[in-house]
């Protein structure tokens, strides 16, 4: 299975399943607010039935009683993986675990990762704006021992700091890093960035990956192609 998650931030659904109809095996997408927003579950249903794996991205972010039963009703979904932000503390990321594992279908709940810093904050932003001081690397490296702690499977980083959270935390600790670009692309709104090469020699399990295929002349060559640098091809 594919170790690229294309970010599915399209605005409208036809963009969505002519986007998917060039697959002809299953990928790993991440549906985010974007997509959940505008068309609701049933866009979770329609892309499960086409055999994909599936992020949902909603970020939760809540008092621990409301996290819980918000992830309780996350996992009757069946999706693969679901996050939300280390920031709301491990009484909200214990309660997000006990909700996931009261929602499992069959016995299996989603994989659950926490966001540690957004890959759209900058060094100066989270001392200056954010009031977090110190390193972000080491505020990243802090959050992704605590996620461990409170049983969450992993977290989302940039590339920069995936291989020092595997050291503190562990090869099965999942890294799962946005903010990917491609050397001719532009940076966005992203300030953390890195190249698919990059993410592959930091040892990064999965890259997010939105703008650089999905706004791509050729979005399916470029998923292959940054598919057989993250598979070492
Ligand atoms: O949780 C995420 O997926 C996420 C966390 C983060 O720190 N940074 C980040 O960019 N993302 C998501 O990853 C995707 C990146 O999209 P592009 O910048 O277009 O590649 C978006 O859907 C973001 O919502």
């Amino acid at each position: 299975m594919s170790r690229t998650m294309v970010a599915l931030d399209f605005s409208k659904k036809e963009d969505v399943m002519n986007f998917l109809d060039k697959f002809d095996k299953p990928i790993y997408v991440k549906v985010g607010m974007e997509l959940t927003y505008a068309f609701g579950f049933e866009m979770i249903r329609e892309i499960k039935a086409r055999g994909h794996k599936i992020f949902l991205d909603l970020k939760l972010h809540d008092i621990p009683n409301t996290v819980k039963n918000g992830m309780k009703n996350l996992a009757k979904l069946d999706v693969d993986v679901v996050n939300l932000h280390a920031a709301g503390g491990s009484a909200m990321m214990k309660a997000a675990m006990e909700g996931l594992n009261e929602g499992a279908v069959n016995g299996k709940r989603p994989l659950c990762i926490a966001v540690t810093q957004l890959t759209s904050t900058s060094q100066e932003a989270m001392n200056e704006e954010l009031l977090i001081p110190g390193d972000v690397k080491d505020v990243v490296i802090s959050y992704a021992k605590l996620a461990k702690e409170s049983g969450l499977d992993g977290v989302v980083c940039s590339v920069h700091e995936a291989r020092a959270i595997h050291e503190a935390c562990g090869a099965d600790f999942l890294t799962v890093t946005p903010g990917i670009r491609l050397s001719s692309d532009s940076k966005d709104d992203q300030k953390r960035v890195a190249t698919p090469q990059f993410a592959k020699e930091e040892g990064c399990d999965y890259i997010v990956v939105g703008r650089s295929i999905t706004k791509s002349e050729d979005p399916y060559k470029t998923y292959n192609e940054i598919e057989a640098i993250m598979e070492g091809k």
